[in-house]
């Protein structure tokens, strides 16, 4: 028995639909589940149409007092260990919309194969997933070549082993209570003792993150910096790639230019010089540069490691956002990135 989590913050919108997908694609597939809401006392009522929701399964509502992804996600955590039989855990985004029964089978599949952390490589349009693009995978690659690129999509499947071990043997950081709780999740993973696996997943169609690029940035930069800390040893796990490359699309509605233009100003206002104006574009060298120093920086908190870069964040992406047209350039921008930290770490 296997019990997927839903994580959610004002999801009353979509949370039926994916509960009855949950419930009949679990059914169909011949495998029994609890479905367990961890919800951070939505105002929208999330939690009330989840439990409203009639379902085969049996269902478990959570309502947490703060507010934050990781709280969500401890708290159905908390619930797996508790429950006898469990065998581990998938979590699914409350505002998805393109789970497929596909989605959970390959979860399963790879759970009972014996993998402890499941990472999804979705498609995705180069527009999206900017942290994961400019800051995560650059960053990660250079320590772990070969790791999986979408490090916190958020998705993840667990074993009941990484979770007993989550609970039971990591202290949790304040950002791992935040949208840090990803990049927390996947780097325990993979330098602890665990079997990693990538699976091959089609579209996450889910709401739009751009308007909230600067507070998740900030959080996942916290969390990478400040769960770096704690893991000084080499990684351990047995990672399996799978053998799909990372592989973006076009965009079915691109971000708007007004949009992006306001987030460069934004940015240039941060920072406060007459150094950057509307017109300048940040080369990936630039960028490479700027990642590669925030590493070496000695004896800084991890929110101001997080704060000293996120207005070059913010160009970075901007920067990218308005001068790659699509994917292949795109894609050919970001693993420059990449190639160009890895030589200055040679
Ligand atoms: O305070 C919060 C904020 C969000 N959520 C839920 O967490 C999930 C993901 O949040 P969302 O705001 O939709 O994140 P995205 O904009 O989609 O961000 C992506 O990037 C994040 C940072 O890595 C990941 O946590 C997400 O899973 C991933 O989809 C959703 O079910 C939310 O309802 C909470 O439970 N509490
Ligand atoms: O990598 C990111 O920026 C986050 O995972 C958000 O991704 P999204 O653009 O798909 O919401």
């Amino acid at each position: 028995m296997f019990v997927i989590g839903i994580p959610s913050y004002n999801e009353s919108k979509n949370i039926k639909a994916l509960v009855e997908k949950i419930d009949t694609y679990s059914s169909n597939l011949g495998e029994k589940i609890i479905i367990v809401n961890s919800d951070n006392n939505s105002p929208d009522g999330t939690s009330k149409v989840f439990k409203n929701t009639p379902t085969v399964h049996k269902k478990i509502s959570i309502i947490t007092k703060e507010i934050g992804k990781g709280y969500n996600i401890r708290a159905i955590f908390e619930e797996v260990v508790k429950i006898k039989g469990c065998l581990g855990c998938i979590l699914i985004d409350g505002d998805i919309t393109s789970l497929d029964e596909e989605w959970l089978k390959k979860n399963f599949t790879a759970l009972k194969d014996g993998a402890d952390y499941v990472i999804p490589n979705y498609k995705r349009s180069f527009q999206e997933g900017n942290t994961t693009n400019h800051f995560i995978f650059p960053l990660i690659q250079y320590q772990i070549p070969n790791c999986p690129m979408q490090l916190i999509a958020g998705d993840f499947a667990l074993s009941k082993k990484y979770v007993q071990y989550l609970i039971n043997e990591i202290v949790w950081h304040k950002y791992a209570y935040t949208y840090g709780v990803d990049i927390f999740l996947s780097l325990h993973a993979l330098y602890g003792d665990f079997n990693v696996t990538e699976i091959e997943l089609d579209r996450k169609v889910h709401n739009p993150s751009f308007h909230k690029i600067e507070k998740m940035f900030y959080e996942v930069a916290s969390s990478y910096y400040e769960t770096k800390k704690i893991l000084t040893h080499l990684p351990k796990s047995k990672v399996i790639k799978s053998n799909k490359d990372y592989s973006l699309i076009d965009p079915i509605y691109k971000i708007d230019i007004n949009i992006i233009k306001n987030q460069k100003n934004n940015a240039i206002n941060m920072l406060n010089t007459s150094l950057y104006n509307d017109d300048y574009i940040m080369s990936d060298k630039e960028w490479s540069k700027i990642l590669f120093d925030n590493e070496n920086i000695k004896g800084q908190s991890s929110s101001q490691l997080a704060k000293n870069i996120l207005p070059f964040f913010l160009l970075r992406v901007t920067s990218y956002l308005q001068s790659c047209t699509n994917k292949s350039v795109a894609l050919k921008s970001i693993f420059n990135v990449s190639h160009e930290l890895r030589n200055m770490y040679r």
